[in-house]
C-alpha cells in the first residue's frame, strides 16, 4: 500500500479501489517510486509514461494505470499554443503540476524544469526543483542535455530530489539542433548524445529520456546505460516509452512527429460533440425538461403575486 496519503480530496473515483477481477480482496497497485522503475527495468517489464498538464489528463493517466506521468514543458505548445517550449516558466509549470498531482495517486510524477529555470547556477536549479516538490508535490524533476546540465543534475540529486535526464532532440535547445528534427544521425552526433547520456547517468540521474534518435543508435547505447531509459522516437530497445498526451489522443495541432501514433481522434470527436450541443441550442432541443428545475405550484403563485405587486 501507499506510504503517503492520497494526494487530495476529490481523487479519481475508483482510482484507489480494488483492481478489476480481484473480488475486492487485493489493494490497488502501490504508488510508484524511483526504485520501482529500476525494478521494472531489471525485470524487463516495459515502463509506460505519458505527459499530463491538468486534472482531467492526470485522471486519465491514473485510470489507464501508466507508470510515470510527466508534466512536460511541451505544455507551452500543447496547452498554451506557443510554437516552441521556450516561453513557459516556473509559474505556469507549478500551476499545471499541482493540478496533475491532484488527479494522480499511483504513477510517479515528474516535472520538466522549464527553459531558464536551471541553467544559471546550481543554487537556482535546486531552488526551482524544490519548488516543484514543495508547491506542486512532484516526485522528481527532468532537465535537458549533458554538459553544465549534468552538473545541475548532480546538485539537485545531492539536495535530495531525483532527476531524470533528457538527451537527443532537446526542444529547449532546438535552435542549435536545426529545429525539431531527429538527432544522432551521424557518428559525431550520436557520440555527442552518448556523452551527454553517460554524463547524466554519472551525475546520479535515476532515469533518462532519449528523444528522436535512430533506433540503431539507441540499441548500441543501451548496454552502457544502467538506469531506466524511456524513449520517444528512439525505437523499441529502450526500457519504456513516453508520448505526449495530446499527440496520442489526436488533440494536437499541426503535423505530428514521425514517432507519434494516434490511438484516438479526440479533437474530431470533441468538435462533433460541441457542434451537436450548439445545434441543439439553436433548434431549441436543449435544454430538455430533464435538465430543468421545478418549483412547488403554491410557491410559484406567491412569487407571481410578489412580482406583480412590485410592478404596481
Ligand atoms: N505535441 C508535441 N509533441 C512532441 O512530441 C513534442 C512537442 N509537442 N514539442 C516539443 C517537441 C518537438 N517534437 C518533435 C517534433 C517533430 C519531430 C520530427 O519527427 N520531425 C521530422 C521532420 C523534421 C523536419 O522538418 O525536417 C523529422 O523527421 O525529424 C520530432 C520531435 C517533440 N516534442
Ligand atoms: C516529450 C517529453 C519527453 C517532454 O520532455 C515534454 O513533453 O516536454
Ligand atoms: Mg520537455
Amino acid at each position: 500500500m501507499s506510504t503517503r496519503p492520497p494526494a487530495t480530496a476529490g481523487p479519481t473515483p475508483g482510482a484507489d479501489g480494488p483492481s478489476p477481477g480481484t473480488g475486492g480482496a487485493v489493494p490497488a497497485r502501490p504508488r510508484l517510486t524511483v526504485g520501482s522503475l529500476a525494478q521494472l527495468k531489471a525485470t524487463g517489464m516495459p515502463i509506460t509514461m505519458v505527459t499530463a498538464y491538468d486534472f482531467p489528463s492526470a485522471r486519465v493517466a491514473q485510470d489507464a494505470d501508466v507508470d510515470v506521468v510527466l508534466v512536460g514543458d511541451s505544455a507551452a505548445m500543447t496547452v498554451l499554443g506557443h510554437d516552441s517550449t521556450l516561453p513557459v516558466g516556473m509559474t505556469e509549470m507549478l500551476v499545471l503540476a499541482a493540478a496533475v498531482r491532484r488527479g494522480l495517486r499511483t504513477p510517479l510524477l515528474v516535472a520538466d524544469l522549464p527553459f531558464g529555470s536551471y541553467e544559471r547556477s546550481d543554487e537556482h536549479a535546486i531552488d526551482n526543483a524544490q519548488r516543484f516538490v514543495k508547491e506542486a508535490g512532484a516526485d522528481a524533476v527532468k532537465l535537458e542535455r549533458g554538459g553544465t546540465s549534468a552538473d545541475r543534475a548532480r546538485a539537485i540529486v545531492a539536495a535530495g530530489i531525483p532527476v531524470m535526464g533528457h538527451v537527443g532532440l532537446t526542444p529547449q535547445t532546438a535552435g542549435q539542433l536545426g529545429g525539431f528534427r531527429a538527432q544522432g544521425r551521424t557518428a559525431s552526433g550520436a557520440t555527442r548524445i552518448a556523452e551527454e547520456a553517460l554524463a547524466l547517468q554519472e551525475s546520479g540521474c535515476f532515469a533518462l529520456v532519449l528523444e528522436a534518435i535512430p533506433a540503431a543508435v539507441t540499441e548500441q547505447l543501451m548496454p552502457y546505460l544502467h538506469v531506466p531509459v524511456i524513449g520517444i522516437g528512439a525505437g523499441p530497445a529502450t526500457d519504456g516509452q513516453v508520448l505526449v498526451f495530446h499527440d496520442l489522443l489526436g488533440m494536437s495541432a499541426g503535423k505530428p512527429a514521425r514517432f507519434v501514433k494516434r490511438y484516438a481522434d479526440l479533437h474530431e470527436q470533441m468538435v462533433r460533440a460541441v457542434g451537436r450541443y450548439a445545434e441543439e441550442v439553436r433548434i431549441g432541443k436543449y435544454p430538455g425538461p430533464e435538465h430543468t428545475y421545478g418549483i412547488d405550484a403554491e410557491e410559484l403563485r406567491a412569487f407571481r403575486e410578489s412580482l406583480a405587486a412590485r410592478a404596481d
